[in-house]
């Protein structure tokens, strides 16, 4: 029994022999592992240049930061569809519209397995508009419970819906009673900054962008006043517009211009505004190209009628009353300010100039009594004082537009029309005034081409070389091309009347040879 302890303490001394052995080799192994990585680390100090050893840090960094990722704060902007105004009363929160507008463009159908479909009224919910058109948008929603991801200068932003329901005996605007709807935008919250003060003004101005894609535009119109909308439909557009090529790319490049440069007019100290003068013979398409404008840039258009403005105050409220992203328009100014009647055909006789510009009898609120021009049933000394007090000049309405008007609002268009430039006050065309004087003249080639696609959508056709002749032989305007095209739905018919058409005023050449830009 002796030998037991023994055996077992043989075994034991050979157990922990084997133990310390195992032990050793480990010591040895983690020896050697340490000097070759402090090998590893001499030789990569000498041998890896110092770019390379950067880069690696950096990686290293990268890595870390991604794998603390997941721990990190984040900081979330909760944006509810209504805000309460009290007991009952809920108010519509316009930030929610314009989030679930933006996300709208971001939400992927195919990735999601729920979304929503909303069908919306456009900005002026409720009412009938003048025309009885109704302007409407779908958006594709992302359900309660959903969420997708943006990213923005290469931030990630999580947006999330959420419904929190609940009868507190409140009734939503959407009927549902006691539910509440939201959207989450959470991030990272060491990009709180750039939340606040990039992503979501970007957020809004895209959701701005995107209605006023989607909205009708419309025409206002002076009446007495005020201004009277309409919505506006007019099919012009620079796609269809016949015109020179380079003259038209060059016009829609000023307008790019224009809207890139807000900071630029701040920094120099100029209104953002913008002026152009067209000019050229009736039906040469100087109405379409400002139709062609207001479409481009969704802008309204402000259509002021001097004849039915008698005061300078009407004047100016009306002008102050316009909103930014507008444009003024003011046809035939020559006609306005000019005693110069405007002939209204190549061959009209000149009418006899009224005696005084927009001068009447006036009512109390201002509205005339009489006949528009001339002043007779009032006194001299009455003529006078309201000539003084009352009539509008050129001079007046440009210092209006280039002083106050100028600082109540920005980004805004001002596009004088006329057919005879030659008849404007210097006033008006003294550099500064209109940026950019575009003559709009007789069809050319390339004008005859673009109505011909729009008419016909033909690019070529066997009776086009003896058009290109004639054209370049005749004044005839794209109007009066135009007249002829819309003769027939048959190309082949069409052609041929213009074809004689033209033949008819062969040898009448373009008595207008006019640089097409002027920048002044
Ligand atoms: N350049 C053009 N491109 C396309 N269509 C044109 C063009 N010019 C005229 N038209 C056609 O002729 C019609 C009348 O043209 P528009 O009213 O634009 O001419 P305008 O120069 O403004 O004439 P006015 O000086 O008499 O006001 C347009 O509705 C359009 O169908």
């Amino acid at each position: 029994m002796d030998h037991l302890p023994l055996v077992g303490a043989s075994a034991s001394a050979s157990g922990q022999g084997k133990v310390l052995d195992a032990y050793k080799k480990a010591l040895t192994t983690a020896a050697s592992v340490a000097a070759y990585a402090v090998l590893a680390r001499s030789m990569a100090r000498e041998l890896l240049p110092d770019e390379l050893r950067d880069a690696a840090r950096w990686c290293a960094a990268f890595l870390g930061a991604r794998l603390a990722g997941a721990e990190k704060e984040r900081h979330t902007v909760v944006i509810r569809r209504e805000v309460d105004g009290g007991y009952y009363e809920s108010f519509e929160n316009d930030m929610f519209d314009a989030a679930r507008t933006y996300l709208a463009t971001k939400i992927d159908p195919r990735a999601m397995r729920r979304i929503s479909l909303m069908r919306t009224r456009n900005r002026s919910r409720g009412k009938q508009e003048p025309d009885g058109v109704k302007s409407w948008s779908t958006l594709m929603c992302m359900e309660p419970g959903d969420s997708t991801t943006d990213v923005f200068e290469g931030v990630e932003f999580k947006w999330s819906s959420i419904e929190v329901g609940g009868d507190d005996g409140k009734n939503g605007r959407g009927g549902h009673r006691g539910q509440r709807e939201s959207l989450e935008l959470s991030f990272d919250a060491e990009h709180t900054d750039m939340a606040l003060e990039r992503y979501i003004p970007f957020v809004t101005d895209t959701a701005e962008q995107l209605r006023n894609q989607d909205r009708a535009l419309r025409i206002y119109m002076n009446e007495s006043r005020s201004w009277h909308g309409f919505n506006h439909h007019h099919p012009a557009t620079f796609d269809t517009l016949a015109m020179a090529p380079e003259l038209k790319q060059s016009i829609i490049d000023d307008l790019e211009r224009f809207l890139k440069r807000k900071d630029y007019y701040r920094r120099i100290g100029k209104a953002w505004k913008r002026g152009y003068l067209l000019y050229g013979p009736p039906g040469t398409g100087k109405s379409s190209l400002v139709a062609a404008m207001a479409n481009y840039l969704r802008f309204n258009l402000y259509d002021l009628d001097l004849s039915e403005v008698l005061l300078n105050s009407t004047l100016q409220k009306l002008l102050i009353n316009m909103p930014n992203k507008s444009i003024l328009v003011i046809e035939d100014i020559d006609c306005c300010f000019d005693t110069k009647p405007r002939e209204d055909s190549k061959t009209a006789a000149a009418p006899e100039p009224p005696a005084v510009d927009y001068m009447t009898e006036f009512d109390d609120d201002g509205s005339p009594r009489k006949g528009f021009f001339g002043a007779s049933g009032s006194s001299k000394p009455q003529q006078q004082e309201l000539q003084q007090h009352q009539k509008i000049t050129l001079s007046g309405l440009l210092n209006f537009i280039d002083g106050l008007w100028s600082t109540s609002g920005e980004e805004r268009i001002i596009v004088f029309t006329t057919n005879y430039k030659d008849r404007l006050d210097p006033a008006l065309l003294r550099p500064g005034r209109m940026d950019l004087h575009i003559y709009m003249g007789y069809c050319g080639w390339d004008a005859f081409k673009t109505l011909a696609h729009n008419y016909f959508l033909i690019d070529d056709h066997p009776m086009f070389p003896d058009i290109q002749k004639l054209l370049a032989a005749a004044d005839v305007t794209p109007a009066e091309v135009s007249e002829m095209l819309l003769r027939s739905e048959e190309a082949d018919v069409a052609l041929r009347g213009l074809m004689e058409f033209l033949a008819k005023y062969n040898g009448r050449r373009k008595n207008i040879n006019s640089d097409s830009v002027v920048s002044s």
